[in-house]
């Protein structure tokens, strides 16, 4: 019988939390599913120094990881020195951020992974020095193509014991969602929720909620035909193919306690309307993870929070959270 292998963290934003929630996490998480990180052992030496954490750092291969994790702190070295003042994100590092995430795609793929864990980048940054894709989600999709495929559909899930949701349309301008929105965009996303939540989850028949686009989802049209045109016939069509979807229901009641009772997942139609509510609900526990990947992939649901980087206030619960998750998957994939 073989063991499953260690998770991979990638670096994220070198000036943002991601050094010290992951030296956090490691102090927090050794009993939990080793991992390693790809990056630089230096920049969490320097971090470790800055907080006074008493974490020892220690260079390594994927293979050797898992023996090394429960004395310190596996760094598997992407090659590139790496520094950062924190709060002062430099574009000068995104080579190494986006190398990182190559590194931890092609070792999952590899089977010297279990699955990825990616600390958080900031676009903005990575965008100036010219990279192409909205976020983690789409550039993870990208790099899982198959050679003369297209890229398969990322769906971005926000997980927590309480509440999960996914945003059907997600890194886009408010005024671009009405426009992308279709009928084929909703069933093509809830199915693919559908599949990975029996595949990946283990819930044999999920409940999909799906929130309406506009106020009270309409009101039969008068406030937006887009429910009543778009959203209505995608869920006709779902339950004819046997997924158990209900709406379109007005957002503003679909997330009170007794309304998430009523569902497994709610989709909603773009960004804020699902990550609002569970950042206040589960700001500490939620978890990011992207469905419809050929791995599994999470993250913590917070970015890069440069107002308190290197100051000892971060919390690596959801890093610790997006930890536990990506094991407990790797773990029930790996017994399928
Ligand atoms: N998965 C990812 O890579 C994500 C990246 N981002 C990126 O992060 C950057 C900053 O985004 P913001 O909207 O400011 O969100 P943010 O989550 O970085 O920060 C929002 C607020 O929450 C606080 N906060 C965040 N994480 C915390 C933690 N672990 N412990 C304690 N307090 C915490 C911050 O100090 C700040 O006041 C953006 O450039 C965005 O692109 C945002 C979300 C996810
Ligand atoms: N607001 C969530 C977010 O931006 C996460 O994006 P991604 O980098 O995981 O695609």
């Amino acid at each position: 019988m073989t063991s499953t292998p260690p998770l991979a963290l990638t670096q994220g934003d070198p000036a943002g939390i991601g050094p010290e929630i992951t030296l956090r996490a490691w102090i927090d998480g050794r009993a939990g599913p080793p991992f390693f990180v790809l990056s630089d052992p230096a920049l969490y030496e320097a971090a470790a120094s800055r907080l006074g954490l008493d974490v020892p750092v220690r260079a390594t291969s994927p293979e050797e990881a898992a023996s090394v994790f429960p004395d310190a702190l596996p760094v598997v070295p992407l090659g590139i020195p790496v520094s950062a003042a924190p709060g002062r994100p430099d574009p000068a590092t995104a080579a190494a951020t986006i190398l990182s995430i190559d590194r931890a795609v092609a070792l999952v793929r590899e089977g010297r992974a279990a699955a990825i864990v990616t600390n958080p980048i900031a676009k903005h940054v990575l965008y100036e020095a010219g990279f192409a894709h909205p976020g983690h989600t789409e550039y993870l999709a990208a790099l899982a193509a198959e050679p003369g495929e297209p890229a398969p559909m990322p769906v971005m899930m926000i997980w927590s014991e309480g509440l999960a949701v996914v945003p059907v349309t997600i890194h886009v301008a408010l005024r671009e969602v009405p426009a992308l929105l279709t009928a084929d965009l909703i069933v093509e996303t809830a199915r693919i929720v559908a599949h990975d939540l029996a595949t990946r989850f283990g819930i044999a028949a999920p409940r999909l909620a799906l929130a309406g686009l506009n106020p009270h989802a309409g009101e039969g049209g008068a406030m937006g035909t887009e429910d009543r045109d778009i959203v209505a016939p995608a869920i006709e069509r779902l339950r004819a193919e046997g997924i158990a979807a209900s709406g379109p229901h007005p957002a503003d009641t679909l997330f009170h306690p007794r309304a998430r009772e009523r569902y497994d997942v709610a989709l909603a139609m773009y960004h804020d309307q699902a990550l609002i509510p569970i950042k206040t609900i589960a700001f500490d526990e939620g978890v990011n993870v992207t469905l419809g990947l050929p791995f599994i992939r999470t993250s913590p649901d917070h970015g890069t929070a440069f107002d308190i980087a290197g100051r000892g206030l971060a919390r690596a619960d959801s890093l610790g959270a997006a930890i536990g998750l990506a094991g407990r998957l790797a773990a029930r994939a790996a017994a399928r």
